[in-house]
């Protein structure tokens, strides 16, 4: 049997194709368009290639692409101070600072800078703490998008078995707590699980996202389960996921990567500046969002 390949490149157009028409509600009520404020530091070329991505895609869906880039050697103050600038700027709906810094700059004070309510990758304490407890908030961008997949193969998620690997502030403890708002039952796993094939045997759903090329073994995958790969690992061979290729051999669904969870990560942070800005400007949007 062979895995049905998820495409998320194409379900990531889609949503794009949504957030661009509603684009046109804020745009009516406020007379402005919805802003989204991404800052560079450095010059590491992966980063500058998400972050070019990140502004075509908010200019083609409509918004106000603010694109801040930063010398390596930026001090730490001279950084919170533009944080803190975004924060006051009306035009801006969204703040996005891009991860990893540089060593000299303490992440937690820049991220913990940024106003929650523009905080659209949903890193700032408040969002995950919102998250942890139901409230209102932002869900960072690559679980929501993993999320948004799996509620497209399988309509009733409840009481499915779910393993998460990898324990990230960034993936990992917020895809299983939407996993666990989806009444999934959630086993999170890390480097130090004892014995992680026979929690990947037990699970419908498995979500990858450790960072190790080839990790998850075609062997662990339970026949017809979903298989959410979240890494992204450039090797001499390519970009690989964290998930062994052969495991589209058992699997019932599989995203690709390229072209799976990646595309939605950026699709979804259009869909959470709209929504910044709808909240703002106080607009209703279609729960199709
Ligand atoms: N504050 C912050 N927020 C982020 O969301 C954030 C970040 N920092 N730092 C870096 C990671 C990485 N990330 C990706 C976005 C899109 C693709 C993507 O579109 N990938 C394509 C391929 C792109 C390629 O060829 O490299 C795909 O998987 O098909 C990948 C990775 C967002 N990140």
């Amino acid at each position: 049997m062979s895995a049905r390949i998820i495409d998320g490149k194409e379900f990531a157009g889609r949503l794009r194709a949504r957030v661009a028409k509603q684009v046109d509600r804020v745009v009516a009520a406020s007379g402005r368009k919805p802003g989204l404020a991404v800052v560079l530091v450095g010059e590491d070329p992966a980063s500058s290639v998400y972050v070019r991505s990140k502004g075509k895609a908010t200019l083609a869906a409509g918004m106000e692409s603010f694109e801040h880039r930063l010398s390596a050697d930026v001090g730490e103050d001279e950084l919170i101070a533009l944080v803190d600038r975004l924060n006051a700027d009306p035009a801006v709906d969204g703040i996005l600072v891009q991860l990893p810094l540089p060593r000299h700059i303490d992440e937690r004070r820049v991220i913990t800078r940024i106003d929650p309510d523009k905080d659209v990758d949903g890193f700032h304490p408040v969002n995950a703490g919102r998250l942890a407890t139901g409230l209102e908030g932002f869900v960072p961008c690559t679980p929501l998008g993993c999320l948004m997949l799996l509620r497209d193969i399988h309509p009733h998620l409840a009481g499915l078995e779910a393993v998460v690997i990898g324990r990230s502030n960034i993936v990992g403890k917020p895809m299983g707590q939407l996993l666990l708002q989806e009444s999934c039952t959630v086993t999170m796993t890390h480097s130090r699980t004892r014995d992680l094939a026979a929690h990947v045997r037990q699970a419908d759903i498995v979500v990858a996202a450790v960072g190790i090329p080839g990790f998850v073994k075609a062997e662990w995958i339970k026949p017809g389960a979903s298989v959410i790969d979240v890494g992204i690992n450039r090797t001499d061979a390519g970009l690989v996921g964290d998930v062994d290729s052969a495991a589209a051999e058992v699997a019932g669904a599989i995203t690709p990567v390229p072209g799976g969870v990646g595309p939605m990560t950026i699709a979804v942070l259009m869909r959470n500046t709209l929504v910044s800005a709808a909240r703002r400007e106080g607009v209703t949007l279609d729960d199709d969002l």
